[in-house]
């Protein structure tokens, strides 16, 4: 029967990397997608910077918008501190599956709250919510990578629910490609945040691509 790509690198995650060992989840699924097959997790170049902005945020909590098959949620679980409070969101509830399986491959199951958003539109119904449901006042960093087109409205529905403070940080992939110029235009625009980006490539890839880092200065 058919095998979607999704469960193609649940598999190689599963036969090439070892438990409870993240970095070799993470070598196994860039390995696939470099020499096999094509996927759009954030991908090793692009993985390094957002590496080292979480490093360099240490964050005690972290949203990310879009877990896909869960790459870029395993890569910033295996930095976080103990104590710190990660919520991915994922529309897809087959990709969710698949990422409950990596990031538990990786060991880091106790780490992330995956929450399946059944309903399109998904991140937009539980951004208000998250204050309630999970006890977060506010985000030190935010990892935006769903929906492009929601890239905007998403930031715009964090403020005005009080999810971001002076000192949050931002970090955006696929600005240029497949784009998000109305987020770009406004972010830059707009005094409350300290903007610049990050030169790589889209994932496996050569074509330019730039990871959008957003300071929130007011
Ligand atoms: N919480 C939520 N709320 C709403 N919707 C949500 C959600 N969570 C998930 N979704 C559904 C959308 O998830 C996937 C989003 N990601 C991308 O589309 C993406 C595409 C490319 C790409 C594709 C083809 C090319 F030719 C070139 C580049 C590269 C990337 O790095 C991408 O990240
Ligand atoms: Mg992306």
């Amino acid at each position: 029967s058919f095998v979607s790509l999704r469960q193609r690198i649940l598999s190689a995650v599963q036969k090439n990397a070892t438990r409870g060992d993240p970095r070799s989840v993470i070598r196994a699924i860039d390995q696939f997608c470099s020499q096999k097959e094509w996927a759009m997790n954030v991908g090793n170049e692009k993985g390094c910077i957002l590496d080292s902005v979480v490093s360099e945020v240490n964050p005690a909590t972290v949203l990310e918008l879009g877990t896909y098959c869960g790459y870029s949620t395993v890569r910033i679980a295996s930095l976080l501190p103990p104590y710190a409070k990660f919520i991915t969101l994922e529309f897809n509830p087959d990709f969710a599956a698949v990422a409950r399986q990596v990031i538990a491959w990786a060991g880091l199951e106790d780490k992330v709250k995956i929450k399946p958003c059944l309903v399109e539109g998904a991140s937009s119904d539980w951004i208000p919510k998250i204050k309630e449901q999970f006890g977060i006042k506010t985000f030190d960093l935010v990892f935006l990578d769903h929906w492009k087109e929601h890239y905007l409205s998403d930031t715009k529905l964090m403020e005005e629910c009080g999810l971001l403070r002076k000192g949050s940080v931002l970090l955006a992939d696929n600005v240029i490609c497949p784009g998000a110029p109305d987020y770009v235009e406004y972010v830059r625009s707009s005094p409350r945040y300290k903007s610049h980006y990050f030169r790589s490539h889209l994932e496996y890839t050569k074509a330019e691509e730039n990871l959008w880092y957003l300071g929130i200065i007011e």
